[in-house]
């Protein structure tokens, strides 16, 4: 038996060992076996500790493909729950946070800055295809800005995660790549890019705050929609924002603070604003200072920042001041105190008269007498006419604290509208846009109320889009194609959003507005006709028989109570026709702006807007979650899931049991299934046709009969036969890998396509200029053959004259020889003839006179003259000789 298993499981082996609790979230652990006992092996786990455990712990051997790390989890052969969270744990350890599954972001929240989100990052993953380089949310944002330009459809990107997950960061990251794509090339876009940026740091001061989960919590929901016009350039931007979180104004749980632009006031001012606005240091309001968190220092730069960042987005001086002045309208509305006795058996309640009132009086700009009694009484209207009722200390306390409350609302309002306003300033046709939804995830905080039923909605709504995009529209196209599908067991949450919202006429929303609207209506009875209209729906948790006014709802993340107590209040427009009478006479006119639409008057215009029914906050965020679906849902959609390592926010810390059931929740395994098992990829046959008929070589003629072909034999060149892709009656079925083939391919011939091009080019360049060259050189060459047969010509020539030079001297020379020659001839002829001639007259004179004496003499000298004569030509027979 030993033996058996020994074999199977050989030291060194990795193996899945089950969890030593029985706890539904402690998932299995992959090991590595050191050693082995008749009964026992000792393993390692991912985290390097060493244990024993029994035989009969070890599940299954790892799969091949889950032994290393994986970039895209669809990529494994085991579909499993905890193979999915051992890739996910394994890849945080090496700081690689990011992981797709198909075309789906997994983010793990390092909770440390890590060196990936700088610009040569940017211009790397700018560069290449999804999966070229490692996962990354910047491989995301250009996969999805490279779809909207090459599928001219607009593209969103949800992003949902717990608080703290990292929503708000990667929102940033997106934004920072996209508008660093349009960086730099033209002004008008560096401009939004740079006002976009700012916005940031701006409604983070105004909708962020400290809590227990996140010490930069969103506490509003977001979608940011950056247009693109038709040659790509990002040149505006609009910013939605969903579901304030305006009990904090007045109401801050242990532990967790006010907004932060409250304390950046607060400590950013200098001496003469704060006097100006009567405000000194953040202890004495009661608004801030009812926690302090010691964790969180404040600086003073803060509030510069904030102002910076306004001024960026060109809010006046005048705008700053008013945003500052209403925030310390709010503060100063915290500190009103009330003192009450009782008056003929009734509460009644008086306004302490204080600095604060007196700074409300002085700000609001309001008559004092009219704040005061706002402040402490009610207006009745019964049967047309006004009566004057006192008030409770409690009812007073909360109408004042639904004013500031409100007040804050209405001026994050006016932010929005203001950065909106900068930021779309230039009107575009035939715009493209990219959306980035950064919404606040599902929350069950222990005692829930309206907010978070409304948060949790949301959730719903954004849940039932994922499944609706990946697994319905899977199925119904599948089917819809004719193409092979098997079925995927999914939570469908349908169920969940009929109860709480939609079109069903008894929902709890529904339920809450109607009764909202009603003289009657309380807590308690919408309570009741919640449970009697969905008492047997499974979603419906009644909770009657206890002892809190609760009822439940089974979430997709699980089931959450939500307290009735103050629901319709918080529902209702909480500002009674008192307050609204006090801002119509103010004189601060940027707080009659911010109520403009309250003060409106009606359609029948002597009566207020608010004497109608009720605009409640349920049917407004109804709307606005509509609209946001809507667009949603007319864009192509990517998803970023965010994770939640550990709550302690550490860094280096993945706590398993947290990220398995945010992954659970997230619906990530059932997606994992889906998209291994799925064809991710499909194109209409004129579309694929058009895309890659480069690799078959081919013009497009734009019929679909042919087009059905043409995409055929593209298949089957690049793919083969009988590779797991599918042709249904429109459209071809391919999985991410074919994708990646066929680009590949295209890549390839495109690219042999622009190598001939440009060797062509290159070689006609080349040609062109080789042929200027040759002709240059040709030139050249003449000039400097020229010259150098001139200098040769030259020195012949000077030879040719030193020739002639000497042949005519030779030929002088031995002509003067010559003559000479014949001149002595000529001479030693005379000589001898005169000789002769002196001899015969000697002679003749001998014959006369006395011959024997003279006899002598004439011998010798004739012999002389005959030697002279000699010598005479061999002197010339010498020179001759000589000169020659
Ligand atoms: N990619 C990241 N790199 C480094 N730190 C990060 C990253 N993502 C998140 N964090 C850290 O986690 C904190 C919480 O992130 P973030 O504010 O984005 O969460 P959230 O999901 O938006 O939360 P909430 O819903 O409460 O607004 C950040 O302040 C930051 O310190």
């Amino acid at each position: 038996m030993v033996k058996q298993y020994v074999t199977t499981y050989p030291v060194g082996t990795y193996v899945w060992v089950k969890s030593i609790t029985n706890d539904v979230l402690d998932v299995p652990k992959a090991c590595k076996i050191l050693s082995v006992t008749n009964k026992q092996l000792k393993v390692i786990d991912d985290d390097d500790k060493e244990f024993w455990i029994s035989r009969s712990s070890v599940i299954k051997e790892l799969h091949p493909s889950c032994l290393q790390p994986l970039d895209n989890m669809v990529g494994f052969g085991d579909q499993e729950e905890y193979s999915i969270l051992r890739n996910l744990h394994i890849r945080f350890r090496r700081n690689l946070i990011y992981t797709y599954i198909g075309k789906m972001l997994v983010a793990v929240n390092p909770y440390k800055a890590l060196t990936i989100y700088d610009e040569p990052h940017i211009m790397k993953y700018r560069q290449h295809n999804l999966e070229e380089l490692p996962a990354h949310i910047y491989a995301i944002s250009n996969d999805c800005l490279k779809t909207m330009r090459s599928h001219s459809k607009s593209q969103c990107i949800v992003i949902s995660g717990e608080s703290g997950a990292g929503k708000t960061e990667s929102t940033k990251f997106i934004v920072k790549f996209l508008t660093s794509t349009s960086k730099g090339r033209s002004t008008q876009v560096n401009k939004i890019e740079d006002q976009l940026v700012k916005a940031n740091p701006l409604l983070e001061a105004f909708g962020n705050a400290s809590t227990t989960y996140n010490d930069n919590s969103s506490r509003f929901g977001k979608f940011v929609v950056m247009s693109y016009d038709q040659s790509g350039l990002l040149n505006k931007a609009h910013i939605q924002h969903y579901l304030l979180e305006k009990s904090r104004v007045t109401q801050i749980k242990p532990s967790e603070r006010n907004y932060h632009i409250f304390y950046q006031l607060l400590n950013g001012l200098n001496r003469i604003e704060q006097e100006q606005l009567d405000l000194s240091t953040s202890m004495k309001y009661n608004f801030v200072n009812q926690t302090f968190d010691s964790r969180l220092r404040l600086k003073k730069d803060d509030l510069k920042v904030t102002e910076d960042a306004m001024e960026t987005l060109e809010f006046t001086k005048q705008d700053r001041w008013n945003v500052f002045k209403t925030l310390a309208i709010i503060l100063h509305l915290g500190n009103i105190a009330y003192s009450s006795n009782e008056i003929d058996n009734m509460e009644n309640t008086e306004v302490k008269d204080d600095t604060s009132l007196e700074s409300v009086y002085k700000l609001l700009q309001v008559d004092k007498t009219i704040l005061y009694d706002t402040l402490s009484r009610k207006t009745l209207s019964i049967h047309g006419k006004k009566t004057v009722s006192p008030v409770t200390k409690s009812q007073a306390k909360m109408t004042k604290d639904g004013f500031a409350r409100t007040l804050y609302e209405k001026l994050f309002k006016f932010i929005i509208e203001k950065i909106n306003s900068t930021l779309s300033k230039k009107v575009v046709q035939a715009e493209l846009s990219i959306g980035v939804l950064d919404i606040y995830g599902f929350e069950d905080i222990g005692i829930n109320s309206f907010e978070q039923l409304c948060i949790n909605y949301t959730n719903e709504c954004l849940q039932q889009f994922f499944l609706t995009h990946i697994f319905k529209l899977e199925e119904q196209e599948h089917v819809k194609e004719g193409v092979k599908w098997t079925p995927i067991q999914y939570e469908d949450n349908e169920n969940v959003l009929n109860l709480i919202g939609g079109m069903q006429p008894n929902c709890l929303l529904k339920i809450v507005d109607e009764q909202a609207n009603l003289m009657t209506g309380s807590d308690e009875t919408f309570l009741l006709k919640a449970v009697r209209a969905h008492s047997k729906n499974p979603a419906f948790v009644d909770s009657l028989g206890g002892s809190n006014h609760s009822f439940g709802v089974l979430h997709f993340a699980g089931v959450v109570f939500y307290e009735v107590n103050g629901f319709l209040e918080k529902n209702r427009n909480p500002l009674s026709n008192d307050w609204l009478q006090l801002i119509s006479s103010s004189k601060n006119n940027f707080i009659k702006e911010l109520f403009k639409e309250d003060l409106a008057p009606n359609n029948n215009r002597s009566k207020p807007k608010h004497v109608a029914k009720l605009k409640t906050v349920a049917s407004q965020y109804q709307r606005s979650l509509d609209s946001l679906m809507t667009s949603l849902k007319a864009s192509e959609p990517y998803f970023i899931r965010c994770i939640k390592p550990n709550n302690l926010k550490k860094p280096d810390l993945f706590v398993d049991s947290l990220c398995c059931l945010q992954l659970r929740y997230a619906g990530l395994m059932a997606t994992t299934k889906i998209r291994k098992n799925g064809y991710q990829i499909r194109y209409k046959y004129e579309e694929f046709a058009e895309k890659y008929r480069y690799i078959i070589g081919l013009r497009f003629n734009g019929s679909i009969k042919s087009c059905r072909k043409v995409t055929e034999d593209i298949c089957l060149k690049v793919l083969g036969a009988g590779t797991d892709y599918q042709f249904g009656k429109s459209k071809v079925f391919l999985k991410c890998e074919h994708e990646a083939s066929l680009d590949r391919a295209k890549n390839q011939v495109l690219w042999d396509s622009v190598v001939t091009i440009q060797k062509n080019w290159r070689r006609f360049f080349e040609k062109k200029r080789f042929n200027q060259l040759r002709k240059s050189a040709v030139i050249i060459q003449s000039n400097w053959k020229a010259r150098r047969d001139r200098r040769s010509y030259l020195a012949l020539l000077r030879g040719i004259l030193r020739l002639q030079a000497c042949i005519k001297s030779r030929i002088l020379l031995e002509k003067f020889c010559s003559q000479r020659y014949l001149v002595i001839r000529l001479q030693a002829r005379c000589r001898g003839f005169m000789a002769r001639k002196k001899v015969k007259e000697m002679l003749d004179l001998r014959k006369k006179d006395d011959v024997a004496i003279l006899g002598d003499d004439i011998d010798a000298w004739i012999t002389s003259v005959f030697n002279a004569a000699i010598q005479d030509d061999e002197d010339m027979k010498e020179i001759y000789t000589h000169r020659l």
